[in-house]
């Protein structure tokens, strides 16, 4: 298994923090200067407002959640530090805020985005902002505002500046109704979440902007992401997060979905890695605007029984959250990704089990001063006890 290192937060925490901006309840009333529907219905489909020598100028929305934060160090590395913004409505932590610009921006507000947009000649948007699956289900009123307003304002500020906008949507966009083993990129889609329904308007709403304004929109429906180093939002997939985590932690993880329930899944790098590919993609290789991405597929006892493997000791019990199961039983068992491989050539590099470990990538602290370590290409090969290291890496 490609992963794992270190520890995040427990899902209930998650559940509970800002993080997922459960604290925002007001809709602020949309300025719009220039509407979409003036920009001119024949725009360039490779419209973009910068040279192609040039290295875009990005931001990235809702950067602070599990995958915003190694976007920002992916994209930093490639086009400079300097040339790409996090931002979000929390605070971000010491180590992210010198990391890189950060700069406070909440999509509800479009005034301030557009405003963010034309001070910081912005040519690529990152849209990662959303309330996930679990927590949208929590508060549908806030996931609705952010996930559908938000989305509307985010593609009204694209348009009008003619940003290359990528917006990712989800295996949870997908819904009882559709096939689920594998689950192709077109196919009937009823999911049954606000997150969902959110995630297929978003898909929906990107493609018509592209065909109806020439806005250069690019989507990709990852699966769930595992992470060691940032902690997941809120979503049905967060127990392959918190299994290393509690292994770690405590030696006792509690399930939330059963045993068997198999969902496709994908270590952040491979994620960031097709997030930046798709986005570089020249727009005559894409057949479509909205790709399946997919590396692996996994049920929980399969995962437990790979992670006991390495830690003999983990205890692993089952308490099904009702909620989350519901959610998990209607979506996707495999993602069908061959349109990705074969338009823009996405490959993934990290698997479930495999034998050969070729590199050690990753080490990071836990939060009780517990390091696991990370391994490229396969399995999870030693998580290590160390004391905690003085500064985050
Ligand atoms: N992590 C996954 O497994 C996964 C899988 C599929 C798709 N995605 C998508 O990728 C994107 C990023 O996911 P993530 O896991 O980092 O999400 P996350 O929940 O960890 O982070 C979302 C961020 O959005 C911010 N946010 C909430 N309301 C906001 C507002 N009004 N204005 C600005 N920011 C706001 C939150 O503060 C949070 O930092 C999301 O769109 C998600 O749907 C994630
Ligand atoms: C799958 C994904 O969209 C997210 N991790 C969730 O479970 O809600």
């Amino acid at each position: 298994m490609p992963i794992v290192k270190n520890v995040s937060r427990a899902v209930s925490q998650l559940l509970q923090s800002s993080g997922c901006g459960c604290g925002i309840s007001i809709v602020p009333v949309r300025c719009i200067g220039v509407s979409p529907r003036q920009v001119a219905s024949d725009a360039s489909f490779h419209s973009v407002s910068f040279s192609e020598s040039d290295h875009p100028r990005v931001l990235i929305t809702g950067g602070l959640g599990q995958l915003g934060v190694g976007l920002a160090k992916l994209l930093r590395k490639r086009f400079g530090k300097n040339n790409v913004i996090l931002s979000d409505i929390r605070k971000p932590a010491d180590h992210v805020f010198h990391s890189g610009p950060f700069i406070y921006s909440d999509i509800l507000d479009y005034k301030n985005l557009r405003e963010i947009v034309v001070n910081n000649r912005i040519t690529w948007l990152f849209h990662y902002s959303a309330l996930l699956s679990a927590v949208g289900e929590a508060n549908v009123p806030l996931a609705r505002a952010v996930n559908i307003t938000g989305l509307h304002n985010v593609l009204d500020i694209a348009a009008e500046h003619n940003l290359r906008l990528f917006v990712p949507s989800t295996i949870g966009a997908f819904g009882p109704t559709s096939p689920r083993d594998p689950t192709p990129d077109l196919c009937i889609q009823r999911p049954r979440t606000i997150y969902g329904v959110s995630k297929v308007h978003a898909e929906l709403m990107g493609e018509y902007y592209h065909y109806r304004y020439g806005l250069d929109f690019r989507c990709l429906r990852y699966p769930g992401i595992i992470s060691a180093d940032s902690q997941p939002g809120g979503g049905t997939t967060d127990y392959a997060v918190q299994i290393f985590h509690d292994a770690m932690k405590t030696g006792k993880f509690q399930c939330n979905l059963k045993p068997d329930t198999r969902l496709p899944m994908m270590y952040i790098d491979d994620c960031l890695k097709a997030t930046l590919e798709v986005m570089e993609a020249p727009a005559e290789a894409l057949s479509m605007r909205t790709y399946n991405i997919s590396a692996m597929s996994f049920t929980p006892e399969e995962l437990a029984q790979e992670v006991q493997k390495h830690v003999p000791e983990l205890q692993v019990t089952y308490n099904v959250d009702e909620v989350r199961q519901a959610i998990a039983d209607s979506w996707p068992m495999n993602f069908d990704d061959s349109n990705a491989r074969r338009d823009w050539g996405w490959k993934h590099d990290y698997d479930l089990p495999e034998q050969e470990i070729q590199e050690l990538l990753h080490i990071s602290r836990l939060q009780a001063g517990v390091v696991a370590i990370l391994v490229r290409n396969q399995t999870l090969r030693g998580i290590q006890r160390l004391k905690p290291s003085p500064s985050y890496s």
